[in-house]
């Protein structure tokens, strides 16, 4: 992160009010904290702005594992200092024929991006990454998603909506993209952009109980 992105990160932090969190996440993606609010995980946002620029010959399992662990350790620089909670961050990428989709650059990246999703199947790869007190947990979700036929009108269409804009391989498994996604093998809150069963793992090795049996009666 550049000294512009941890100024900003102290700020983002700093202006919230202090509650009971149980971690901060450092994310500006409003979808993670949805999907950490399902589970019921108290957090704090933190910036983390890293260059998600691949490195020649990266495989994508090495590149969301190498972004998640940037992005999470960007975000400790913007947490108080001796705040032992653990910072979450996680990498979401779409792969088609070994290669990496980011977020769409523009209108004629994206119609050539959906274009390739277009009646055929790709993988979803999202890592997520628990830092805390020097040591940083790891987890890597996979998933399949089987893409109908998509026409020319609809990519234009589908574009003016303004959902393709900020995610990665263009669409949004939660929102309109909804209607090109004939299948899905794997985690659907992992294409969304936190995987929730894999996420609960490295909070119960942090010791972050969710669950608790002596609250049920
Ligand atoms: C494939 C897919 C991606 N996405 C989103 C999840 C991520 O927000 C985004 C991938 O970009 P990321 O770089 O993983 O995340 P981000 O830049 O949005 O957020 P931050 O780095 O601050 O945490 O694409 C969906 O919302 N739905 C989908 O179906």
């Amino acid at each position: 992160m550049n000294r512009k992105g941890a100024k900003y990160a102290k700020e983002f932090v700093s202006s919230m009010s202090e509650t009971d969190h149980h971690l901060y996440l450092a994310s500006r993606s409003p979808r993670r904290g949805e999907l950490l609010n399902q589970i019921g995980v108290r957090f704090a946002q933190v910036a983390a702005d890293v260059d998600e620029t691949p490195g020649p010959g990266e495989s994508p399992e090495d590149y969301v594992r190498r972004i998640a662990i940037e992005k999470a350790q960007a975000g400790r620089l913007g947490i108080p200092t001796g705040d032992p909670r653990p910072v979450l961050a996680a990498d979401t990428a779409v792969i088609i024929d070994g290669e990496i989709l980011g977020k769409p650059l523009d209108r004629p990246d994206f119609l050539l991006m959906m274009a390739r999703l277009s009646g055929r199947t790709h993988q979803v790869l999202t890592g997520v990454a628990l830092a805390q007190a020097g040591e940083v947990r790891y987890a890597l979700s996979t998933s399949r998603v089987r893409f109908r036929a998509i026409d020319d009108r609809e990519r234009l269409a589908y574009w003016a909506s303004g959902e393709p804009q900020d995610k990665a391989g263009g669409y949004g498994i939660q929102g309109l993209g909804a209607l090109f996604v004939a299948e899905l093998q794997g985690s659907y809150s992992g294409v969304m952009g936190l995987p929730l069963y894999e996420t609960g793992r490295l909070l119960h090795h942090a010791g972050i109980v969710l669950l608790d049996r002596d609250r049920l009666s």
